[in-house]
Order: structure tokens, then C-alpha cells, then sequence
């Protein structure tokens, strides 16, 4: 999927656009002319030209399909051969087509929507979103076609960024038709739900001012315990690189001893020789005296660090929960909750996170959200990190090919930037080290901090191998991503 627009750019669910449809003091066939117009121009793009051309117009009963016959008929005065059939019609198969405009279904689509089979590789043009695709989570509604591109009205909507939306809608366009969302869904910081852009970087980064001290930006990991030094070790480095004055890591005591696990997993000895920390690293030892007692309290003391990111190889079991907690309760500073300290997590410290009043973040994939929730996301990623959000009080980011970041103040961020190449392991211990590092640096909107990191993180992966990515790669890119973005 590629993006041709920049800026801030308002994702809309199906509801708030029927919303905006509904508020609109134009005519439904003004904007109806409009939008087939826009799809006229686009189609002339991929055709490479008017007059010779042939193209098929599939058209259904909505203002979908509406659209799609205004550009049919557009398209013919420009010289494009056109047939028009309805959404069930077969596509004549003995014209030699050089393009199929999708019109079948937009956001009014209600029920599953097989298209019928397209003749050959012929490319599509999808109006609006492919039909059959949902157009708030992007899961299948029937049996989209994949589109070459698809050309949406107003703004985005959420399903061209969710779950098969990136997969299936091709080059996306926006096209203006006259049309303000404001009013439905805000603006700036305040807009309900936004996707990340590289502009939003450069406007929202936080920079380290002229005076700065290094403790201005610190940050402190904690985990890394025996055996999993390397988690921690990318998260400093990943920190580091993305601006943190002082980088400090600390293995909770209470982890190295084969009591205090759960599972009775050996951690402290046996394992293999850590994992070399960077250099600039500060390692300091938390009190071991008073086990779970100690730790909270030494890290706590410190009021110098900006943020605190907590659990890349941390270890669980019950007493790293019970000092999770306890920090979560005696720090001031922002938190950043990752791996396993959301793993054995649950309700227990979905309470701790609500009783903070600085900030704090989630980060799960699939798996630890499940660990913390009680149930799987599900196909709706808005509300499943909507619902963690508003449950914990804190800032949900959901991870995935789109990550869905959620404040519990109902706004969304949505950052699709990076591919498959970060579904490889020790990404999402970079991830939390850049978010780190961003809260450290900045007191600025947390979502949009939050929500930013994750579109540096996906960025900087884009400049790294297709093939043979390592985690251990993404520090360094991370630091050329900010160069590149931030001015
Ligand atoms: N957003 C806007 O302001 C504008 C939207 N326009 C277009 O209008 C679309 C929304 O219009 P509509 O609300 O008419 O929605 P659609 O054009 O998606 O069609 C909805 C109609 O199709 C029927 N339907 C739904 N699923 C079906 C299925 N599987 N099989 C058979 N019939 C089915 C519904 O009962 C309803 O009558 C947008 O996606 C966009 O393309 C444009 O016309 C211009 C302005
Ligand atoms: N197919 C994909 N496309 C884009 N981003 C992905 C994909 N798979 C994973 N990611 C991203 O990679 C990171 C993986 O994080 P996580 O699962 O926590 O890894 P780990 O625990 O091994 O460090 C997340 O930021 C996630 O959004």
C-alpha cells in the first residue's frame, strides 16, 4: 500500500462518514458528481490515456455504484470504450479490458459480497474501498478483489488500514469532494482518530533544546534478566539511538533466583554469557535487600529519569508482578509496560495502571493482550485497543502490520509504516526503547509521542534488508529515520 497524501490525515469509520454525508449542506448528486469525476481522473491515470481504451464499470445500487456511472459516462467523452453492468453481472469476457472500476459497494455494504470473476490480471480501481471488504476493520465481508488502486472520498477509512485493507485496496488516493469532516471528528491533536504521516514526525518529534543536560532525556530499562540480556540490550541501544541522554538497565534482583519464578525456570544459572550492553550504558544494581520491597523503591527514588520502560526479558512470575505493581504505584515518571510485564499481567496490573496519574503505555501483541484482557483482540483492532485504553487508563498501543495506538480519552493514532520485515524477534524490544526515549524527550501529547515512535520505528525498518532483517539492525536505522524526518 502507498500513501500519496501527506499531512495530517483523519481516518474516519463508515458511521462517522454516513455522519458527514448526513451534516452535508450539498446535494448528495453535487458530491455524487464530484466523487465520479475524481474516479474518472484516477481511471485516465492508470489507463494511460482516454480515447482506445476499454474499461468495465461494475455498478451497484448505492451512491457507490452512482459514482461509478458518473466516470463511466466521463470516461466515454474522453474516448474510453465502456460497459456498465450491475454488481451481480458477469463481466463480458471477450472484451479485451485494460481496466475494471470496482463501484459495487462502498460503506453502505451490509452483507457479504462476492464479485463476479474478473477476466485475466486486468487491474481494478476500487471506489471508495474494494466490495466486500468491512469498512471499519478491513475483514472480509464476501470476497473482495484486490484492487491496483483505490480512490476514497473525503478522507480514509479505517478499513483501508485494517486487517486486509493494506493487502487489498493497492495505491491509495484521497480525493477532496468538497466535504469538511471537522465537525464529525475533529482536528490537530484533537482529531477522534488520525493516521501517523512522515509529517507528523517532523512536526511532533520532541528535540532536546540547546540547554539540554543529559538527565533531561533519561531512561531506565528494567529487565534483562540472566539469560535475557539481549531483550534489554536492544532496548538501550534502541533508546540511545533515538535521542535518550542516559541510558540505565536493571535486572530486578528478585529474578536471578530460582524461587522466585513460577515456573521454577533456572534462570540464574546455566544460561549462556549475556548479551553485550552498549557501552554508554549504566548498569545499576536495584536493592536486593527487602526482594520485592527493594526494587520498586530504589528505582522510584530516582527522580531524574524521564521515562521508564519495563519488561524486555524481564522474567515473570509472581513477585516481578508484585514489584511491577508496586513501582507502577511509587514512580512519578512515564512508564512503558512491554513483554513480559504484560504477560502475567491481568487485572492486577490493568488496576495499577489505572490508579497512575503520569503516563503510562501497553504495548501487546495478540498474545499479551489476550494475557491482559482476558479475550483476543478480535477483528475490530479500534475497539479492542479502545477497550484496553479505557480499562487501564492508560495509552494502548496494539501491535501489528497497522498498529492501533488508543488513549483513554477516545482518540486513536495509526501508524502503518514498517513491513513483514519486523516479524522477527527483538523488534518489539526497539519499539519500546524508542517510545521511551520520545516520552523522555517530550511533553507533548502522549498519543501523539507514543503514536509517532511507532511510525519511526516502522520507518526505520523500510531502510534495513528485505531479507536476513535483524532486530539487532533497527537502532541504527531508527537514529537515520529521526535524521531524515526530524529537520
Ligand atoms: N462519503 C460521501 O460523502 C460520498 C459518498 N459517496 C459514495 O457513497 C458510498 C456510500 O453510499 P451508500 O450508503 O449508498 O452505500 P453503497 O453504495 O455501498 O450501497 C449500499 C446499498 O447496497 C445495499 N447492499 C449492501 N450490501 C449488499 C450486498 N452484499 N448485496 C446487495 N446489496 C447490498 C444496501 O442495502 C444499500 O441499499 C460511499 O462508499 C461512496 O462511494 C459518493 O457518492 C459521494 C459522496
Ligand atoms: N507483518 C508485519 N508488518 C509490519 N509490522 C510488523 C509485522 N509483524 C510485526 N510487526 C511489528 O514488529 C513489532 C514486533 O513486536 P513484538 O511482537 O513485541 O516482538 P518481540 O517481542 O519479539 O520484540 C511490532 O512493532 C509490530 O507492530
Amino acid at each position: 500500500m502507498e500513501w500519496q497524501t501527506l499531512g495530517v490525515e483523519p481516518v474516519l469509520t463508515p458511521d462517522e462518514m454516513a455522519a458527514v454525508d448526513a451534516a452535508a449542506s450539498e446535494r448528495m448528486g453535487d458530491l455524487v458528481q464530484r466523487a465520479g469525476g475524481a474516479v474518472a481522473r484516477s481511471a485516465l491515470g492508470l489507463l494511460g490515456g482516454g480515447y482506445g481504451r476499454r474499461a468495465h464499470v461494475v455498478a451497484g445500487p448505492g451512491n457507490n455504484g452512482a459514482d461509478g456511472r458518473v466516470a463511466a459516462e466521463l470516461l466515454r467523452r474522453r474516448g474510453v470504450r465502456v460497459s456498465i453492468g450491475d454488481h451481480a453481472d458477469s463481466i463480458p469476457a471477450d472484451a479485451a479490458l485494460d481496466l475494471v472500476i470496482d463501484a459495487a459497494f462502498g460503506t453502505g455494504l451490509s452483507r457479504p459480497y462476492a464479485p463476479p470473476d474478473l477476466p485475466g490480471d486486468v487491474p481494478v480501481l476500487a471506489v471508495d474501498i474494494p466490495s466486500g471488504l468491512d469498512g471499519r476493520t478491513g475483514g472480509f465481508c464476501g470476497a473482495p478483489w484486490r484492487a491496483t488502486a483505490t480512490i476514497t472520498f473525503a478522507a480514509l477509512k479505517s478499513g483501508l488500514l485494517l486487517g486486509h485493507g493494506p493487502e487489498f485496496c493497492g495505491r491509495v488516493e484521497v480525493a477532496d469532494i468538497g466535504l469538511s469532516v471537522e465537525a464529525e471528528v475533529g482536528t490537530g491533536d484533537h482529531l477522534t482518530r488520525a493516521l501517523i504521516t512522515n509529517g507528523d514526525v517532523g512536526r511532533c518529534w520532541p528535540r532536546r533544546a540547546a540547554d539540554a543536560h543529559k538527565w533531561m532525556s533519561a531512561v531506565w530499562i528494567i529487565g534483562g534478566a540472566p539469560g535475557m540480556t539481549g531483550a534489554a540490550a536492544l532496548t538501550a541501544e534502541a533508546a540511545g539511538r533515538a535521542g535518550a541522554g542516559y541510558v540505565l538497565v536493571s535486572a530486578p534482583p528478585t529474578v536471578g533466583s530460582r524461587s522466585s519464578t513460577d515456573d521454577g525456570r533456572d534462570v540464574a544459572g546455566g544460561h549462556l554469557p549475556g548479551a553485550p550492553l552498549p557501552v554508554e550504558t549504566v548498569v545499576r544494581s536495584l536493592a536486593a535487600t527487602g526482594g520485592v520491597d527493594g526494587w520498586p523503591h530504589t528505582v522510584a527514588d530516582e527522580q531524574r529519569v524521564g521515562a521508564l520502560v519495563i519488561g524486555n526479558g524481564l522474567g515473570c512470575g509472581t513477585l516481578v508482578l508484585d514489584g511491577v505493581v508496586r513501582l507502577l504505584a511509587l514512580s512519578d515518571a512515564a512508564v512503558v509496560l512491554d513483554a513480559d510485564a504484560l504477560g502475567a499481567g491481568g487485572a492486577r496490573l490493568l488496576d495499577a495502571c489505572a490508579h497512575r496519574r503520569a503516563t503510562t503505555v501497553l504495548t501487546p501483541h495478540d498474545g499479551e493482550y489476550e494475557a491482559l484482557m482476558g479475550e483476543a483482540p478480535g477483528d475490530d483492532r479500534l475497539a479492542a485497543a479502545a477497550r484496553l485504553a479505557e480499562r487501564s487508563g492508560a495509552i494502548a498501543l496494539l501491535k501489528g502490520p497497522t498498529t492501533v495506538v488508543a488513549a483513554p480519552d477516545g482518540r486513536v493514532r495509526l501508524s502503518s509504516a514498517g513491513d513483514q520485515r519486523l516479524a522477527t524477534a527483538g523488534t518489539g524490544d526497539v519499539l519500546a526503547g524508542v517510545i521511551g526515549a520520545a516520552l523522555a524527550l517530550g511533553e507533548g501529547d502522549a498519543l501523539t509521542t507514543v503514536a509517532v515512535a511507532a511510525h519511526v520505528h516502522g520507518t526505520a525498518a523500510m531502510g534495513g534488508p528485505a531479507t536476513g532483517f535483524r532486530a539487532g539492525d533497527l537502532p541504527k536505522l531508527v537514529g537515520a529515520a529521526l535524521d531524515d524526518l526530524v529537520r
